[in-house]
């Protein structure tokens, strides 16, 4: 958590984590949009700076030339949650940041401090733009409820059965969730969240941050659920 006292956050800012799978990005988007608000995907700038670093020739697992990358990294992000967009340099990326490669290096660049405490401020700050226009965000990703904005009013983790992470995952790459195409994206969700949970905390909640277990709800019973808890803060 920051040591100095920052600037209040503007807007009605929901912030949601949890782990590969749990449904963060989409219902998060979807409440996004229920409410009139902006979305700010974090996942995917840690994914645009990967591509950016594979872009410049870095090597991802280099500590020192990752910082120098995000030390120059031209990142746009739009937060309209009809349309959200990435862009490094000028390039769309919004397609490319989702690919394997991306996927399978992510971890590293995410696990260098000195680049979260950049992109931190930077997620601040588009938070707090996002909150001004729209009088509210929804921000996601692994580390929004403890370290990013641990002041925000709803603070939620999502969470769900390993199985039933692995099988929708499955489902969004290969289209199904037998058993092949589920140890195909073992790796991409069991080993990812391994190597991230060194440096943030998405497992249990954090103290005042509400758990949403989305096992057994489908998608649309667990953005009742975040509304729900949005709903109880407001009244
Ligand atoms: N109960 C549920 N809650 C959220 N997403 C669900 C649910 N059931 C199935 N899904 C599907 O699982 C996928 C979740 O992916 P995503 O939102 O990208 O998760 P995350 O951002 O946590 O990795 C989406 O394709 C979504 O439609
Ligand atoms: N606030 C965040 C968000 C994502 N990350 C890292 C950890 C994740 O493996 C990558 C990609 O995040 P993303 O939310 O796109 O991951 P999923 O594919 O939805 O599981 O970024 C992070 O360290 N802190």
């Amino acid at each position: 958590m920051p040591e100095t006292a920052e600037e209040h956050l503007s807007g009605f800012v929901i912030a949601v984590d949890g782990p590969s799978g749990s449904g963060k990005s989409s219902v998060s988007r979807r409440v996004a949009s229920t409410l009139g608000y902006g979305y700010l995907d974090t996942g995917a700038m840690y994914r645009a700076l990967t591509w950016w670093c594979l872009h410049e020739g870095v090597d991802p697992t280099d500590a020192d030339a990752v910082l120098a990358a995000a030390q120059r990294f031209p990142l746009t992000i739009g937060t309209d949650p009809e349309a959200p967009t990435v862009e490094v340099d000028g390039t769309d990326v919004a397609a490319d940041i989702r690919e394997t490669r991306i996927s399978t290096n992510v971890s590293a660049v995410a696990g260098v401090i000195p680049v979260r405490e950049i992109l931190r401020v930077l997620q601040r700050r588009l938070i707090s733009e996002a909150g001004a226009a729209r009088g509210g965000v929804v921000a996601e990703g692994r580390d929004i409820t403890t370290v990013v904005a641990p002041d925000a009013p709803v603070r939620v983790l999502l969470t769900a059965s390993e199985e039933a992470r692995l099988a929708r995952r499955s489902k969004e790459l290969h289209g199904a969730a037998d058993a092949d195409s589920v140890a195909a994206t073992r790796s991409q969700i069991v080993d990812r969240d391994k190597a991230d949970s060194a440096v943030t905390q998405f497992t249990v909640a954090a103290d005042g941050v509400t758990t949403i277990d989305t096992s057994h709800l489908d998608f649309e019973g667990s953005v009742e659920a975040v509304l729900q808890v949005v709903e109880a803060a407001r009244a």
